[in-house]
């Protein structure tokens, strides 16, 4: 069995919650108020740029100028090409990068951070990659899962151009990539390890859930950002 594929079967129950969740059962129905969305994406854009610091630290922690590159190209991933859709519906929503910046961290938000960024700064590169995988893959998951049960009504879905960026085939071919370089890292770890990377990767998807809890609790105008 490959590792990716135990690592699946131990969080499932927790991923089946993500597509159950309120907040994405509106996104694919197109109903979650903006107001919700426009919080969750301040958070996320946050998130994102703490998010881009893990990688970071694997560039440090790499052994070849390869794994350099693969890591250098995870960071432009994390605060280029993906936040670029957060641009677009932040400015749409009147949070433009500049303002979201500086929006106060939510709690859930540094717990999620602040765990693969100490993960970043004392584990290896294995336990590193591991904290960070429940990240792109679990919304892929979710991407596709939403593509499949709203293809119909998709078109005039104002959430559109975010399942389509989670759910698109360059994104699918990132993710095998990071697959195969997990079973690749992970080629002949020991059973005590093996339990310690399950453990990590359980945790960032629970952090995963709150982060998705944190996104659908209501929020009061002005909670969140400082102008
Ligand atoms: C809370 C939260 N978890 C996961 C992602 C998705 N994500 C984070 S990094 C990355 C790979 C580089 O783009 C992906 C897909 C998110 N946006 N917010």
């Amino acid at each position: 069995m490959k590792f990716t594929d135990y690592l699946f079967e131990e969080v499932k129950n927790i991923w089946q919650e993500y597509l159950e969740h309120p907040f994405i059962k509106e996104l694919g129905e197109g109903t979650l108020p903006k107001e919700k969305f426009k919080n969750y994406l301040v958070q996320d854009y946050l998130y994102l740029k703490e998010f881009g610091k893990v990688f970071a630290m694997c560039l440090i922690k790499s052994k070849t100028i390869e794994e350099m590159n693969f890591f250098s190209r995870a960071i432009s991933a994390s605060i280029e090409y993906e936040t670029a859709v957060h641009v677009s519906y932040m400015n749409k929503l009147g949070v433009p990068p500049k303002i979201a910046e500086t929006c106060k961290y939510e709690i859930t938000t540094d717990n999620y951070t602040s765990y693969m960024q100490a993960i970043a700064l004392k584990g290896n590169l294995r336990e590193i990659v591991i904290s960070t995988m429940p990240c792109n893959w679990s919304y892929n998951y979710i991407g596709h899962y939403l593509l499949d049960n709203y293809k119909e009504t998709l078109e005039g879905n104002y959430y559109k151009e975010w399942i389509d960026m989670y759910s698109e085939g360059k994104f699918d071919e990132n993710l095998r990539e990071w697959l195969d370089y997990v079973n690749y890292l992970c080629r002949d770890i020991s059973n005590e390890e093996r339990e310690n990377l399950k453990e990590i990767f359980i945790k960032s998807s629970l952090h995963e859930l709150e982060f998705w809890n944190m996104a659908y609790k209501e929020t009061k105008e002005g909670d969140l950002c400082l102008v």
